[in-house]
């Protein structure tokens, strides 16, 4: 989605030259000279997601015969822990069960990019792409799971490579039904 507005790139860079003296390092040296550049460069593009509502991918949407399950699955998103500012990354897997109205599924993925271009915690992002889908398509369920590995739990802190978190956001039938629930579970899960 082409956005008009972005964030302040003087002053990230302002600010990544008193980060890096911060840290003991010299911003002057030839490695660094464009590091501020390019990290407000680079901020622009992953926290892009705060300037613009992901619901708008929702929006043009086509009414079809088709009530039964819809999902996307194996979506991978990057994502800035707001805690540490370290990504965390990994997969996401949506499904609704429409109610007579579909989006053209390319969406489901681009809801999931709105929402993992900001500082983020997984829990949030989870329902958040749930929320927006429940809203926008009124469609009778909606699943999100997501599974991430968080660099702030890998190369720093606990330092446990390899553990993932796991997050759910079930609204509607899927949250209603034990059925369509473990359905939506045995698709997402039963082929890797
Ligand atoms: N629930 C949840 N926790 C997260 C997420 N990303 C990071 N965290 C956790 O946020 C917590 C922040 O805890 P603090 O004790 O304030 O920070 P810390 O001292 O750096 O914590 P440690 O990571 O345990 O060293 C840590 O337990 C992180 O593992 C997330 O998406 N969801
Ligand atoms: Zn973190």
């Amino acid at each position: 989605m082409t956005t008009t507005a972005g964030p302040d790139q003087a002053r990230i860079r302002a600010a990544v030259v008193e980060l890096l003296k911060a840290i003991g390092d010299d911003p002057t040296r030839d490695g660094l000279a464009d590091t501020p550049r390019r990290i407000a460069e680079m901020y622009a593009e992953i926290f892009e997601g705060l300037f613009y509502d992901p619901r708008e991918h929702l929006r043009v949407g086509f009414e079809v015969a088709h009530d039964e399950m819809v999902i996307l699955r194996n979506i991978p998103f990057y994502s800035m822990c707001e805690h540490h500012f370290l990504p965390f990354h990994g997969e996401a897997h949506v499904g609704y069960i429409p109610d007579g109205r579909v989006v053209g599924i390319s969406k489901l993925a681009r809801v999931v990019e709105g929402y993992a271009r900001r500082p983020q915690i997984q829990e949030q992002l989870t329902s958040q792409i749930a929320e927006a889908i429940q809203d926008v398509l009124q469609p009778d369920g909606v699943a999100v799971v997501i599974e991430a590995e968080h660099l702030c739990m890998t190369m720093r802190g606990i330092k446990k490579p390899g553990s993932r978190m796991v997050t759910s956001a079930m609204r509607g039938d899927f949250k209603n039904s034990h059925v369509t629930r473990a359905e939506f579970l045995s698709l997402v899960h039963g082929h890797h």
